[in-house]
């Protein structure tokens, strides 16, 4: 049954089931998402197979038992979705690229595997999209930068999007700006976490016992990301208002804005970002 605020979902194959795939299929297990035809994920273990055959309307196959898992797997999708390793991608293309029918969209979330890489593994028939999701996907607040390849039409795009609105926004933007964003969305949710790490190191340092240094750090950021949310205040202006003249936290501030953090997150980005040209040559 459906009703009006149901997302109807073409078949789609999961390539990969691993930390990225899992966030997506667990987003898609909504009752307002309806798959037609099914969600087939695929991995190279069997026990990882398992654990996915168990979620509502997914069957899972592993390359480890099933050699023609991945082929399989693609035939009669309309949407395939890449979830391996970069490095992974063009085994698996040729691997499938016999298999996928005229009018199937091969998304790929894999950083760096550019949109002519893939466009030249598999038929002229077949569309490529190329994503850079997030992690928070998994509890529906990923945000996934999406690029249409050449052989993409506005529908292909159109449905990749609906795929991933299903767990978080969307923000389309030409290929060339997609390492760039990866750098900032894709990576950034490991930046969080580290700085959640560090402050929470601090805190025990300052005498908590770890259960109250998670606390307090952990309702902090969580506490300052729903009040940036809600209110939809500059961050600049929520941080005035912490920051009392003359008080403790402009001391902190100081000492912050002293080390760089802006370069120090540009030096980080730039990092990233050569990485992803370096996964893009194949290295
Ligand atoms: N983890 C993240 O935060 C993000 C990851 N990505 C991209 O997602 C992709 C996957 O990353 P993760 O999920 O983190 O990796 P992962 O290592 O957790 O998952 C990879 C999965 O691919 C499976 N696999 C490997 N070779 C296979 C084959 N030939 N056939 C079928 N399955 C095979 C593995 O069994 C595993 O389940 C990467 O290309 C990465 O660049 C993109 C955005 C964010
Ligand atoms: O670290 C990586 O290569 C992937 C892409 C963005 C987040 N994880």
């Amino acid at each position: 049954m459906s009703d009006a605020r149901t997302i109807q979902l073409p078949a789609i194959a999961f390539i990969g089931a691993g930390s990225m795939a899992g966030a997506i299929i667990n987003g898609l297990a909504s009752p307002v998402v309806d798959v037609e035809g099914g969600i087939r994920v695929t991995s190279r273990s069997a026990a990882t197979a398992a654990r996915f055959a168990e979620l509502r309307g997914v069957s899972a196959h592993a390359t480890e038992n099933e050699a023609d898992a991945n082929p399989e797997a693609v035939r009669g999708a309309k949407l395939v979705v890449l979830a391996v390793k970069p490095y992974q991608v063009p085994d698996v293309l040729a691997e499938i690229a016999g298999a996928l029918e005229p009018g199937t969209v091969v998304a790929s979330v894999a950083a760096g595997v550019t949109v002519a890489t893939m466009e030249a593994a598999v038929p002229a028939s077949v569309a490529v999209v190329r994503t850079m999701p997030n992690t928070p996907a998994q509890v529906g607040r990923g945000v996934t930068g999406v690029s249409g390849g050449t052989r993409a039409t506005a529908d292909d795009v159109a449905l990749v999007r609906a795929l991933f609105e299903t767990v978080g926004a969307v923000v389309e933007v030409p290929e060339s700006q997609l390492d760039e964003l990866s750098t900032i969305s894709g990576s950034g949710p490991a930046y969080v976490f580290l700085l959640i790490e560090e402050f929470t190191k601090t805190a025990v340092a300052k005498g908590f016992s770890r259960e109250q240094a998670e606390l307090l750090v952990g309702h902090t950021f969580l506490g300052a990301a729903e009040l940036l949310a809600a209110t939809h205040e500059e961050p600049a202006e929520l941080r005035r208002r912490v920051t009392s003249p003359g008080g403790t936290t402009e001391k902190a501030i100081e000492v912050l804005q002293a080390a760089d953090l802006s370069g120090l997150f540009d030096r980080a980005t730039d990092a990233a970002l050569a990485r992803a040209r370096e996964l893009a040559s194949g290295a």
